[in-house]
């Protein structure tokens, strides 16, 4: 079933467009929402999860409408949301924040219970006693995620949750929200392309407002075949261009006559279609 669709959603903050004409669908597993700083990314997050409204389009989110209050109240009720700084009070124990969350979700029935499973699916169980000021950006990355989680929520949106974390957090960060993805709908906004390689079955890619890209991983990859190669220097005219561990320099763009064609990954595709800017519309 499709948990949301987005028809033609903009949004400006004065002169910025920070959102034009946007149209999408979710269903369930994880979706991977790309792009660069500025892209849109939050105010989009932030327009599902019915913190503000669009200036214009339509949006249906779990069969709600969110333009009435009665809509709005529907979706905040099946619908987990962690926004980018989750506004921890760091005196509270990781229980205590999660608890108060649970207050202001309205939680009544068996709250402490529920407090702890999400807990305990977040592998917080020894930590919960802890104070949040003492817990590393991980774990208190993952208290962030176990309030989302309150409820069973249908919906989960994640605003940029591998930010600042260690390679280890991250992968063990992924691989929750690989299992949270298991029967429900989760959208994660990320800066990372090593996200939506190792979770993502579905990737957006939102640059200036607009989307770039919609497709699979193996598909965005698709973007830079023929694109990608290796040479000895930086080449001119290259979109992107870095030297590789080896000392040869990895090169996307038009590649020059004979040159050594390389597989190109997530990242390369990702790149082309930042770098080519909006006339370079690949998909
Ligand atoms: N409340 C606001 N008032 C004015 N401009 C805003 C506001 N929120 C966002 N913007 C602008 O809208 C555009 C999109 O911002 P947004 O935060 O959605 O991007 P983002 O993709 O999430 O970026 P980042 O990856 O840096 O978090 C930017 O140009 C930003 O400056």
């Amino acid at each position: 079933m499709t948990t949301l669709r987005a028809e033609g959603l903009s949004l400006r903050f004065g002169r910025t467009t920070a959102l034009e004409d946007v149209t999408f669908a979710l269903d369930d597993g994880v979706t991977g929402l790309l792009g660069p700083n500025g892209a849109g990314k939050t105010t989009l997050l932030r327009i599902m999860a019915t913190a503000i409204p669009p200036d214009s389009g339509h949006l249906r989110v779990l069969g709600a409408d969110p333009r009435g209050a009665a809509g709005r109240l529907a979706i905040r009720r099946r619908l987990g949301y962690l926004p980018q700084s989750p506004g921890f009070h760091q005196h509270f124990t990781a229980f205590e924040f999660v608890d108060y969350i649970a207050i202001l979700k309205e939680i009544v029935d068996g709250r402490h219970a529920e407090v702890r499973r999400v807990l305990h699916a977040v592998g917080l169980d020894d930590q919960r006693g802890k104070k949040i000021k003492a817990l590393s950006g991980g774990m208190r990355q993952r208290v962030g995620l176990a309030a989302a989680l309150l409820g069973d929520p249908a919906l989960v949106i994640l605003d940029e949750p591998t930010v600042g974390l260690d390679p280890e957090q991250r992968l063990r960060f992924r691989e929750l929200i690989a299992l949270i993805g298991e029967g429900r709908t989760v959208l994660l906004s990320t800066h990372q392309t090593e996200d939506v390689a190792s979770v993502c079955r579905h990737v957006i890619v939102l640059d200036q407002g607009r989307i770039r890209f919609e497709g699979d991983p193996v598909a965005l990859a698709g973007v830079a075949r023929g694109r990608v190669w290796t040479g000895p220097a930086r080449a001119d005219g290259a979109l992107a261009a870095w030297r590789t561990g080896n000392g040869d320099y990895h090169n996307i763009g038009d590649p020059p006559l004979g040159a050594r064609l390389a597989d190109p990954g997530i990242e390369d595709g990702y790149l082309m279609l930042i770098a080519a800017g909006p006339a370079g519309r690949a998909a």
